[in-house]
């Protein structure tokens, strides 16, 4: 199996001159934040042997290769979901991948539903933990042999959220003035497609969820798994229905119009982020 992922490695490294430290999944309607980078080379799913392929709308299916602010990076416009019938050793493909190529730290963006009550939509949660609900009941990435030249088969997952990024992130929300809609908190997978029932997501908010989605877990048990620093991101794109009097019901459409909605704001915070994360080490600069 680490053959699998070797020969995507050398593909790509033989089809690009970039050497990427830096690898963002972009989530739901986030898909601009390759947009920025420059010197770009980009490639589609379909034409990258081994990768598997994007379903959803919303999500291109291409992997950018470019720089941001000096930074190489490689970016995936369009994510892999459980629901789309990939099983999640395919979902997670690129994160490993993104490792043989020598990438250090993970960005991962999502939309999400917020379950809190001070959250409304247009919100940016810095994910501090996750409830990985299919990972508790047996769903999960790295269940089959375990592959140790990645990492060990019993991997901590206390710390998967780096704190240094998180505190650095904050620190650039208030520098940009859009402290206002930042939040942190606890995002939670579902399997979906479908979203949540009332019983549900009640159920979801008296657990102690900020905010869900359909994504993102199984992304980041394998970059914590194989060494990957991580650092997440969810646009709070709708707030899930949890009373039976309320008419409003989510639908795909709206998802993308909020990500559509503060685009510019995530790339803004993204940016500034990596020009201002140290590479190379695990030791992040501090604001200014
Ligand atoms: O998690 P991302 O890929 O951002 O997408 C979220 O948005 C879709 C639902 O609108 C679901 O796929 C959910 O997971
Ligand atoms: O309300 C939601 N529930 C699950 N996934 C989501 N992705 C965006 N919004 C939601």
């Amino acid at each position: 199996i680490h053959d699998d992922y070797q020969k995507t490695a050398d593909w790509l490294t033989s089809h690009t001159k970039h050497r990427p430290k830096v690898a963002i999944i972009c989530g739901s309607g986030l898909g601009m934040l390759a947009d920025s980078l420059k010197c770009q080379d980009a490639f589609a799913y379909s034409d990258i042997p081994g990768f598997p392929q994007s379903t959803v709308q919303g999500h291109a299916g291409r992997l950018v290769f470019g720089e941001l602010k000096g930074k190489t990076c490689v970016c995936m416009q369009g994510r892999f979901h459980m629901y789309e019938g990939h099983s999640l050793c395919k979902t997670t493909f690129p994160v490993r991948v993104f490792k043989l190529l020598g990438v250090e730290t993970l960005i991962v963006t999502n939309a999400a539903g917020s379950l809190a009550d001070g959250f409304h939509p247009g919100d940016i949660m810095i994910i501090k933990d996750h409830v990985n609900f299919p990972g508790l009941v047996g769903l999960n990435p790295l269940s089959g042999p375990n592959d140790d030249k990645f990492g060990p088969r019993f991997p901590a997952m206390s710390d998967c959220y780096d704190k240094g990024l998180r505190c650095l992130a904050m620190d650039i929300a208030k520098q940009q003035g859009v402290a206002g809609f930042m939040q942190e908190g606890v995002y939670a997978m579902v399997g979906g497609p479908n979203f949540e029932t009332i019983a549900e997501a009640r159920l979801l908010h008296r657990l102690g969820v900020d905010a869900v989605g359909m994504s993102t877990a199984p992304e980041v048990v394998v970059a914590a798994h194989c060494g990957l620093r991580v650092f997440g991101l969810s646009l709070i794109t709708n707030k899930v229905v949890k009373s039976y009097e309320d008419s409003e019901s989510v639908n795909h459409e709206g998802v993308l119009e909020v990500g559509r909605l503060r685009s510019q704001a995530v790339q803004q915070l993204v940016t500034e982020l990596i020009s201002r994360m140290e590479i190379n080490n695990n030791i992040v600069k501090n604001a200014d």
